[in-house]
């Protein structure tokens, strides 16, 4: 086995960890203290970009003995921070090897809350590097100075949008405040791919969009053209599109667990109930009154009562499986948290349909998807299992009214609402490898 030099001595408490690579895959040697795992002190973790490195860690993974040999092991969770992609000396000099299939990025708006998490999960990556950067207030600081945790990875600085060069891009993560975008996008040159984090494409129906985002739209052209980008269910048309548009976190936690139960016909459409949690680095970095602080430790709050700007665009998701208007009853609240989204929905079953079915169905959908997992029955999904990482927790409860179920769905608002690595991969793969390109380590 090929294997790399240890990018980190100290990871963590008492951690220690290797990366290398065998063939399209990339391993964790992830040395911990025998105390903290009963069999064993050496974890090898497939996946790495599913994954965020010092982040929660949720997924299969393999126990393996120190002369790696393999026995299977649990999933398990590490909680810790979710804080530097740390910078392998392996993974640059794939990058070099790689140099003419090496997907070249521009993040706009990398100064804020999910352009640093683009930055987090694609610095280090081998397939690609982040050639521009930009920023507003922050234009002309080094990175490392607004997000010290990203501070080892070599980047270029931020500078104004307007000062940008895209000659040396293939794709852009636009990662702007709506409203902001449309305009930004339809002056960027037009072979550039672009997945845009925002709203602003995302409802295909444009008076829907004047009025629940108060402002006229000014591309309805490329509207036209852009696709939703829920990864596991448009995947082929994200691999085919210039534009996606990427879904809401509300919308992406809803959409996932509802959609295949109303296309299969198992729930109604009728008394959907979504009650909705997220973190505060949902509302971005900007300074705002009603996030400081003071406004939102010690508390919790519901807030856009019937009015938040994510109904028309959960609805636009349910109606299109169900062929039929679907209108939802939906509650989001603020919790005082920095980082994660529970939505707890309650749904009414189909005549002769059970809890296990909703549970099977749903297992059935998603199992070959790396990224969406139905827990064991009866296990509780918690955001701090999702912190950090691109992965999606369900799980369905049977209710105590008859007839109706509870579906709990957690992700992290700003790695999974992104859908990055999957994502980028999948819109970006005639770039790398030439269509249908699904390198093993990100599917
Ligand atoms: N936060 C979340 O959980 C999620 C957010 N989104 C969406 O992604 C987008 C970005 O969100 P988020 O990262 O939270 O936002 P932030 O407020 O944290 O960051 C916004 C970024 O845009 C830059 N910017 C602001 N105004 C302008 C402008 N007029 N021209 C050019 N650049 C500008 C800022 O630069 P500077 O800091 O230098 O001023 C900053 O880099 C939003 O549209 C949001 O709705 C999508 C999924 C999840
Ligand atoms: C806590 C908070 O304010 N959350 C934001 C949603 C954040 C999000 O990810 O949605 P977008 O991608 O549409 O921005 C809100 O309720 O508007």
């Amino acid at each position: 086995m090929d294997k790399g030099v240890p990018c980190m001595e100290n990871f963590g408490t008492n951690c220690k960890l290797e990366i290398w690579r065998r063939e399209n895959s990339t391993f964790f040697l992830f040395s911990v203290p025998e105390k903290r795992l009963p069999s064993s002190s050496v974890l090898l973790l497939r996946n790495m970009y599913s994954v965020s490195v010092d982040g929660g860690l949720a997924g299969k993974v393999t126990i393996v003995s120190k002369g790696l040999k393999k026995c299977r092991g649990s999933p398990v969770c590490v909680r810790a921070s979710v804080a530097s992609t740390p910078l392998s000396v392996k993974n640059q000099q794939l990058k070099i090897g790689n140099s003419e299939k090496t997907v070249r990025i521009g993040v706009l708006g990398a100064s804020g809350y999910t352009g640093a998490e683009i930055v987090r999960l694609l610095a280090n990556h081998p397939y690609f590097a982040i050639t521009v950067m930009t920023a507003d207030r922050k234009a002309g600081q080094p990175f490392g100075s607004v997000f010290p945790h990203l501070n080892t990875q070599e980047l270029p600085n931020m500078v104004a949008i307007k000062d940008a060069d895209f000659s040396d891009v293939d794709a852009v993560f636009c990662c702007l405040p709506h409203g902001t975008t449309q305009e930004i996008i339809k002056g960027l040159p037009e072979q550039l791919k672009v997945v845009d984090l925002s709203a602003d494409f995302r409802l295909k129906n444009i008076a829907e969009y004047e009025e629940w985002y108060g402002q006229p739209h000014k591309a309805p052209k490329l509207q036209e053209e852009a696709v939703y980008g829920l990864t596991e269910i448009y995947r082929e048309e994200i691999e085919n599109a210039r534009l996606v548009a990427n879904p809401g976190c509300y919308p992406t936690s809803i959409q996932l667990p509802l959609m295949p139960l109303i296309e299969e016909g198992l729930i109604e459409l009728r008394n959907i109930i979504i009650d909705a949690k997220s973190g505060v680095s949902g509302a971005g970095r900007g300074a705002k009154e009603a996030n400081l602080y003071t406004e939102i430790a010690e508390g919790m709050h519901s807030y856009g009562i019937t009015k938040h700007r994510h109904v028309p665009e959960i609805e636009q998701g349910l109606s299109g499986v169900a062929n039929s208007k679907v209108t939802v009853s939906f509650t989001p609240h603020l919790m005082p948290m920095s980082r994660g989204m529970q939505s707890t929905i309650y749904v009414e079953m189909a005549s002769g349909v059970t809890t296990d079915d909703l549970y099977h169905h749903l297992i059935a959908t998603y199992k070959n998807e790396e990224f969406v997992k139905v827990l064991g029955k009866g296990v509780v999904p918690h955001t701090r299992h999702v912190r950090g990482s691109n992965y999606r927790l369900l799980n369905v409860f049977q209710d105590r009214i008859p007839g109706r179920a509870i579906i709990i769905s957690v992700i992290d608002n700003l790695v999974k609402a992104c859908g990055l690595v999957a994502q980028v991969v999948r819109a970006l793969g005639s770039l790398l490898r030439g269509p249908g390109f699904k390198p093993a380590c990100l599917r």
